[in-house]
C-alpha cells in the first residue's frame, strides 16, 4: 500500500493563532493540489513556544483544531496529522497531537509524554498519559511530538505493537540539527519502519528552528528531506517496504526482550 505524504514545513507566528490558522489552511489547501493522502503539521503549530500566554491561547479542548481540520479533511478528502496545539483541558493544558480522517472524523489524539525542560515545557504544560498507537486505512502508525524521538523505548513499544511508520511533529532548534538527523534515521533503522518528521522553520524570541523535515525509509535511507526555508515535502511512501526489510534482517524475531530489564 503507497500514501503520498506532504509535510507542512512552515513558519509559525509567535503567540498568534489568528494567522497561523490562515497560513494553516492556505497551505493545506497548496499541498492538496499535489494529490496527497495524508498531510502533516508541525508541533504547536498554532500558537509556537509563547508559552506564558498559553492560558489565554491554548484550545480549549481542542475545538477549533478539530473543526478546523475536520472541515480541510473533509472538502479535501484526506487524512490530517494535525501537528500538535496546546489544548486546555480542565486540569491542565497539554500539548496534544490530533489526526482527523479524511471523513472529517477524530482517528486519534496523542498528549506529549516527555516534556521538553530546556524550553521550559515541563512549568507550563501537563505530560500525556495516552499512546501514539493509530491506523488509518486498516495501517497501524505511531505519533510522537519532537523530544519524544530521544526515547527508543517509546518508540519501540509502538512498533512491536505493530506500527509501520512513525508520524513526528516538531518545533527542533537548529544548533541540535546533528542530534535531529541522526536520532530519525536511528528510530528508522532500529524500528525497520517508516519515519516520518515534520519541522518548523524560522524564529522565535527564544530559539531558530532548523527545518530539514524529513522522511525516511526502514532502510535508514531518507527518501525527502526539506531545506531550511517554508517548504511543503512530498513524497510517496510504500509500506510494503516496511515487510521486506523485517523479513530480510528480522530482529523483531530475534530480540530477546525478557533480558532487557
Ligand atoms: N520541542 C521539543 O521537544 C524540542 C526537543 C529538542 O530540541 C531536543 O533537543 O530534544
Amino acid at each position: 500500500m503507497n500514501f503520498r505524504i506532504s509535510l507542512i514545513q512552515m513558519d509559525i507566528a509567535f503567540g498568534k493563532p489568528e494567522d497561523n490558522f490562515q497560513q494553516a489552511e492556505e497551505k493545506i489547501t497548496a499541498a492538496c493540489k499535489d494529490n496527497c493522502d495524508i498531510i502533516v503539521l508541525p508541533e504547536l503549530w498554532s500558537t509556537g513556544y509563547d508559552l506564558a500566554r498559553l492560558s489565554s491561547i491554548a484550545d480549549n479542548h481542542a475545538k477549533r483544531t478539530i473543526s478546523f481540520l475536520s472541515e480541510l479533511a473533509l472538502k479535501h478528502q484526506v487524512h490530517i496529522i494535525g501537528g500538535s496545539i496546546a489544548n486546555k483541558k480542565e486540569n491542565g493544558i497539554f500539548n496534544s497531537l490530533i489526526v482527523i480522517d479524511k471523513s472529517g472524523n477524530v482517528a486519534h489524539t496523542y498528549d506529549k509524554l516527555h516534556l521538553f525542560q530546556l524550553m521550559d515545557e515541563h512549568l507550563y504544560l501537563k505530560s500525556g498519559t495516552s499512546s501514539g498507537l493509530f491506523s488509518l486505512e486498516e495501517r497501524m502508525f505511531a505519533s510522537m511530538i519532537c523530544y519524544d524521538i530521544r526515547f527508543p523505548e517509546w518508540i519501540r513499544a509502538h512498533t512491536t505493537k505493530g506500527a509501520e511508520a512513525i508520524f513526528v511533529v516538531a518545533e527542533w532548534p537548529k544548533p541540535r540539527l546533528a542530534h535531529w538527523k541522526s536520532l530519525l534515521i536511528a528510530r528508522a533503522i532500529e524500528n525497520q519502519c517508516f519515519v516520518i518528521a515534520c519541522n518548523r522553520v524560522g524564529a522565535d524570541p527564544d530559539n531558530v528552528f532548523a527545518g530539514h523535515s524529513m522522511i525516511i525509509d526502514p532502510w535508514g535511507e531518507i527518501v525527502a528531506e526539506a531545506g531550511e526555508e517554508e517548504e511543503i515535502l512530498t513524497a510517496s511512501v510504500h509500506l510494503d517496504k516496511v515487510t521486506e526489510v523485517r523479513k530480510t534482517i528480522p530482529i523483531f524475531t530475534d530480540r530477546k526482550p525478557e533480558f532487557y530489564n
